[in-house]
């Protein structure tokens, strides 16, 4: 489904060293590695929201950077759900609108009723109708998951979708992630979550730079 070759990038003697990455269907690959070798910067590429210095991206045989900017973002669209770190909701929207807001942005009537039922397996049921600035940390991290996994694409990836958790959502996001896995979606996941490696089939491990 994505096949990267030789990709790389470099900010000034940081960034990400010369990576190959094939995700397969159904595949789930962990991406792990010291903090700053370059695992948010792969994912980046990976999703073709940041140009790579070298190499190729290919997903479900379109070469990416090979596309014009808007058939990229449609692409990822289309296919990927990607949790990207710092990813931020609405603050002017509640819980569930913010769940539902990217099938509103592309112009497909929401379905509200599986919206909450996702919102009742990832145990933030109770802050629906709540806005942002009035939830927990973890409720909000699951709210993105919620709004990732609402868009039912065929591939995840997510970027430390369990740092900084408690760890009683850390393992309600851990459980969600198996789900889908088990559904059939491929899943690249940078995490440095041990547990969550464990999920995957096949883990890649980054080296720094420098
Ligand atoms: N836009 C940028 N401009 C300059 N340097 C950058 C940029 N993005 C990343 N870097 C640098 O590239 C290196 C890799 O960053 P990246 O965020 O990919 O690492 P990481 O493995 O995800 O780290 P962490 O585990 O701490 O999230 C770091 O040294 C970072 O400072």
């Amino acid at each position: 489904m994505i096949k990267a070759v030789n990709i790389s990038r470099n900010f000034g003697g940081n960034g990400l060293r010369s990576t190959d990455i094939s995700l397969e269907k159904g595949g789930f690959i962990g991406v792990s590695g010291a903090s700053g070798c370059g695992k948010s910067t792969l994912l980046n590429i990976i999703t073709g929201m940041l140009r790579p210095d070298s190499g190729t991206v290919i997903i479900d045989g379109e070469d990416i950077f090979k596309l014009s900017s808007a058939a990229r973002t449609a692409l990822r669209a289309g296919k990927i759900g990607y949790i990207m770190q710092g990813s931020v909701l609405l603050g002017e929207l509640t819980v569930l609108e913010n769940i539902i807001l990217p099938a509103r942005i592309a112009g497909r009537s929401p379905d509200r009723a599986k919206a909450e039922m996702l919102c009742r397996k990832l145990g933030i049921d109770n802050v629906i109708n709540s806005y942002p600035s009035d939830i927990s940390g973890g409720e909000y991290r699951r709210t993105m998951l919620a709004r990732i996994l609402f868009a039912d694409t065929p591939i995840l990836i997510a970027d430390e979708p369990t740092s900084n958790l408690d760890e009683e959502s850390a393992s309600i996001v851990r459980s969600m992630i198996k789900e889908v896995h088990d559904k059939g979606v491929s899943i690249i996941a940078a995490t440095h979550d041990s547990e969550l490696l464990s999920l995957a089939d096949r883990v890649i491990q980054l080296q720094p730079l420098r």
